[in-house]
């Protein structure tokens, strides 16, 4: 880790989360939109190429292209086969999974290594009322596409939500080892880019209790070092990932990335929104490379954990 940037609170940055857009198809009730404004801008493949370039010069290693719906962009097959042309150790795309069976073949010869996808229940009623259509068979058709065509790992994302769908946390370990993926059990977070805060409080569920009950289960847990201290259960052949961030000062203080937002600023932190560094106006004036990692060295100069152990 020695060659690796750092910020000042000596976090390496190692990943780069790029939002291609920020458009979706869909309206999930909870979406915190990766913690972007409304904007209608987006970047061409070359563009984020140039990006990922720039990044690779500062170390960054992996690259997860999200959103809004990445998988909205005509041209996301062409974005995964520039950013791969650079070689980085992993490149991964969080995506709602409606259009996953249709791109999975083209992402992977493309070069894309895994996906994550979200989908919180298994019963079609509940999927409605969190997404506000009925595509649960499209998603679970992507995810069992994503596995053939060899992406690895696959994780589901479970947002979970308390009277909602946290009675289904062990339906989906089934569904998920049954299919030899990761199930992801996400913390509900609150924050200024989500459009219904009093929702994410009302069902907010706090997943310290159950990762006791795993913690209990478990053959085997793991903490993933440099990726905020997460935890990994391994039980009878599965695997269940836990992120719980809110008021996790561990969480934050092994934070490892920097984020791009759709207009290519450079945003420090996924809660954040008045720190952002812009890019991509460089970029389009033609800076030079020196100036570039001058500015995203700013960017990571701007990092800081949301939660510290002073706040
Ligand atoms: N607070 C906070 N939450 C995060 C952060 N990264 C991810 N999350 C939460 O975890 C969810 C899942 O993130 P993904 O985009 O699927 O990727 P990931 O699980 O972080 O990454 P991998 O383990 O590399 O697959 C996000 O939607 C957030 O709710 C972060 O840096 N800060
Ligand atoms: C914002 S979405 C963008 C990518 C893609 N549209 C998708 O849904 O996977 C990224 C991830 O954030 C999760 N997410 C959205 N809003 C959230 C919230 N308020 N709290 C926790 N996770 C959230 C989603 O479930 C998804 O796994
Ligand atoms: S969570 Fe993903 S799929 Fe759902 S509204 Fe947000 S961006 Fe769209
Ligand atoms: S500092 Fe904390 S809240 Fe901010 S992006 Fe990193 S882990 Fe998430």
């Amino acid at each position: 880790m020695k060659d690796k940037v750092r910020d000042d609170y000596e976090r390496p940055v190692i990943s780069l989360r790029i939002s291609v857009t920020n458009r979706c198809n869909v309206n999930c009730i909870y979406c915190h939109h990766d913690g972007m404004l409304d904007s209608s801008s987006e970047m061409t493949p070359d563009e984020i190429y140039e990006i990922c370039r720039i990044a690779k010069k500062l170390g960054v290693e992996k690259i997860r292209l999200s959103g809004g719906e990445p998988l909205v962009r005509g041209d996301i097959v062409e974005i995964v086969e520039k950013v791969n042309s650079l070689d980085f150790k992993d490149i991964s795309i969080t995506t709602n999974g409606i259009f996953l069976e249709k791109y999975a073949q083209d992402l992977v010869d493309a070069g894309l290594d895994r996906v994550n996808v979200s989908l919180d229940t298994l019963n079609p009623d509940t999927y409605k009322r969190i997404v506000g259509k009925s595509l649960l068979e499209k998603v679970k058709s992507g995810i069992i596409k994503s596995c053939e065509v060899g992406m690895y790992p696959v994780k589901v994302n479970m947002v979970v939500m308390n009277n909602i769908n946290n009675d289904e946390i062990m339906d989906m370990f089934e569904f998920t080892k049954e299919h030899g993926v990761i199930l992801q059990l996400i913390e509900i977070i609150e924050s200024e880019s989500c459009d219904d805060n009093d929702f994410n409080l009302k069902y907010h569920y706090k997943l310290d209790e159950f990762e006791k009950y795993l913690a209990e289960i478990a053959d085997e847990i793991k903490v993933r070092e440099f990726m905020q201290d997460r935890k990994k259960y391994f039980i009878d052949g599965g695997e269940i990932e836990v992120v719980h961030p809110v008021d996790n000062t561990n969480f934050c203080k092994n934070c490892t990335r920097l984020r791009i937002t759709p207009e290519g600023k450079i945003k420090p932190c996924l809660l954040r929104n008045d720190n952002l560094v812009d890019l991509l106006g460089y970029i389009r004036d033609g800076a030079s490379d020196e100036d570039l990692i001058d500015i995203f060295l700013k960017g990571i100069h701007n990092r800081e954990p949301y939660y510290k152990e002073d706040n």
